[in-house]
């Protein structure tokens, strides 16, 4: 057998960190995950511990050294891709000062209605974005006032995979596709606007030097790399967002193909050839981790979550195939049943933290495989909606789709997707398309590829064509109609009930 080096692409997710191991000629050779706690003190607060995915990483190394025996001494490079928008805050040592306050905790309404309010234009002019409880910034001003003795003690401020990175190479840097990301990087221009920063009294020296994805950003720490035995100097290259580097771990290169992701949350998402104003912070525009070009996004903010909030309160410890194993004897529509997938609150279309889920026309003979059913095709609803408005600003429809994520494991969803979308789904061999980016960084960072495209060439292989049939497109069609009347109707009633109404 020929010795091949490995590079490793690391996804620090919501849910897991997750590891892709790629040999020299492009192949995966293993794909290893280790989860974390999701800490929920209060309804719509999501905190993590950042030491956590610090630990997680290193137990993927031994998890890796005992799947794969020459990973110690063949590795050569690592790269990363993250959850986007969370925010660490640490003194000068890097010491994490609180958890981590999560891209999907929508305690900071306030604030965004403070900052739209008094400076919503102007941070929809730099940064191509609407003030959302998700983003870096609201969460930073939450810190101000209500934490101030911790706001006094910070001097570096993170995203989740920035700060294991740091861990890895003592380095202090972000790339551009998250810091876009963050409402404080002028996304034209790729640097920290110093207008935001005056304006929110965010000292510049707190925030990270800015990079390139692709850059190489360090080695590994010499302590680090004797710990674990690893023989090579193992060269860092940045990263990226995780929705910027799935993008590239899934080969997207047209207009015509979008990605549907359901990880934690959904993403539908599109490539753009230009920061442009058409979508007037209808969707997210983000700098993409190749040099020069963007991307915009709907998200869903619990699509993955809304099916293990709801695996976890009836059969926690069973695996997700075995929990969805009958969802294919239930007819389309879950015998009359909705889900609104917004148990904590939603992104696209509607920016509304305070929207609660909803399962609609419950009767005494729903079984629970209905229910299950209905979550999967509510939360695929969720990001036909993001589909339908992308399509219509842009005027065009998308010839194909690229499922990722934990839903892209599971035949009978790709189905519910390929007939509630109408079009085409394709799958990738790995469904971990942003660990698969982050690899690919790192083999274009050690020199194995010499183009992005020779890159995605050797590594990416798509498996499953997924055709819509007609009959259920047009059952879906019907139900997707109803499902569009959910929001408006019971807006006000979850309000009302949520437990602290705005
Ligand atoms: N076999 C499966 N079938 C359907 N859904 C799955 C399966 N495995 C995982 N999932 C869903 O995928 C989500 C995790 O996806 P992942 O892409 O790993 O998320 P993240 O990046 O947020 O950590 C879980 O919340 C779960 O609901
Ligand atoms: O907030 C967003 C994007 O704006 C999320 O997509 C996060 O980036 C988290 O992703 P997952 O953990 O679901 O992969």
């Amino acid at each position: 057998m020929i010795e091949m080096d490995y590079v490793l692409g690391l996804d620090l997710g919501t849910s897991s960190l997750k590891g892709d191991l790629l040999d020299e000629s492009g192949k995966t050779v293993c794909v290893a995950s280790t989860e974390y706690e999701l800490l929920t003190p209060k309804s719509g607060y999501n905190e993590q511990n950042p030491n956590d995915w610090v630990q997680a990483c290193y137990r993927l190394f031994e998890k890796m050294s005992q799947k794969i025996s020459d990973f110690t001494s063949n590795l050569i490079g690592i790269s990363f891709s993250g959850q986007m928008h969370s925010l660490v805050v640490a003194d000068e040592d890097g010491n994490a000062l609180r958890p981590a306050i999560l891209w999907n905790d929508v305690r900071t309404t306030k604030q965004c209605n403070d900052i739209t309010e008094n400076f919503g234009e102007e941070i929809l002019k730099i940064t191509k974005n609407l003030v959302l409880e998700g983003f870096t910034l609201p969460k930073i001003l939450w810190i101000q006032e209500n934490e101030p003795e911790i706001w006094k003690k910070v001097r570096k401020i993170f995203l989740p995979k920035d700060y294991l990175r740091y861990f890895l190479t003592g380095n202090f840097q972000m790339d551009y596709s998250d810091a876009a990301g963050t409402l404080l990087m002028d996304i034209k221009e790729k640097k920290w606007s110093q207008v935001i920063l005056k304006k929110y009294n965010i000292p510049i020296e707190y925030l990270p030097e800015l990079v390139n994805s692709f850059d190489f950003v360090g080695n590994l720490d010499e302590n680090i790399k004797k710990s674990y035995g690893f023989k090579n100097n193992i060269k860092i290259f940045a990263g990226g967002a995780d929705n910027a580097v799935s993008s590239l771990g899934t080969g997207l290169n047209d207009y015509e193909t979008a990605i549907a992701s359901t990880g934690t949350s959904g993403v539908f998402l599109s490539l753009e050839d230009s920061i442009h104003n058409e979508y007037n912070g209808k969707f997210h525009l983000f700098n993409h981790a190749l040099p020069d070009k963007y991307y915009s996004m709907g998200v869903t903010l619990s699509a993955g979550q809304s099916i293990s909030w709801f695996k976890d309160l009836i059969a926690k410890s069973e695996s997700y195939d075995k929990f969805l194993s009958n969802v294919s004897d239930v007819p389309i529509g879950s015998n009359g049943l909705l889900f609104t997938p917004y148990i904590s609150g939603e992104r696209t279309p509607y920016f509304d933290s305070q929207i609660r889920a909803s399962f609609i026309g419950l009767n005494d003979t729903h079984s629970l495989d209905d229910l299950k059913r209905a979550v999967i095709e509510g939360v695929t609803f969720s990001l036909k909606d993001s589909q339908v408005l992308m399509e219509s600003l842009r005027e065009k429809e998308f010839r194909r789709i690229i499922s990722i994520g934990g839903g892209a494991k599971n035949k009978e969803w790709l189905q519910i997707q390929a007939d509630i979308f109408n079009t085409q789904v394709v799958t990738l061999d790995t469904e971990e398309g942003p660990g698969l980016g982050a690899a690919m960084i790192a083999a274009m960072g050690v020199g194995w590829f010499e183009t992005v495209e020779e890159c995605v060439a050797h590594t990416i292989t798509y498996i499953n064509k997924i055709d819509p049939i007609s009959e259920n497109v047009a059952e879906y069609k019907k139900i997707y109609e109803l499902y569009t009347q959910v929001y408006p109707y019971t807006k006000d009633i979850t309000h009302a009930l949520s437990e602290d109404p705005v």
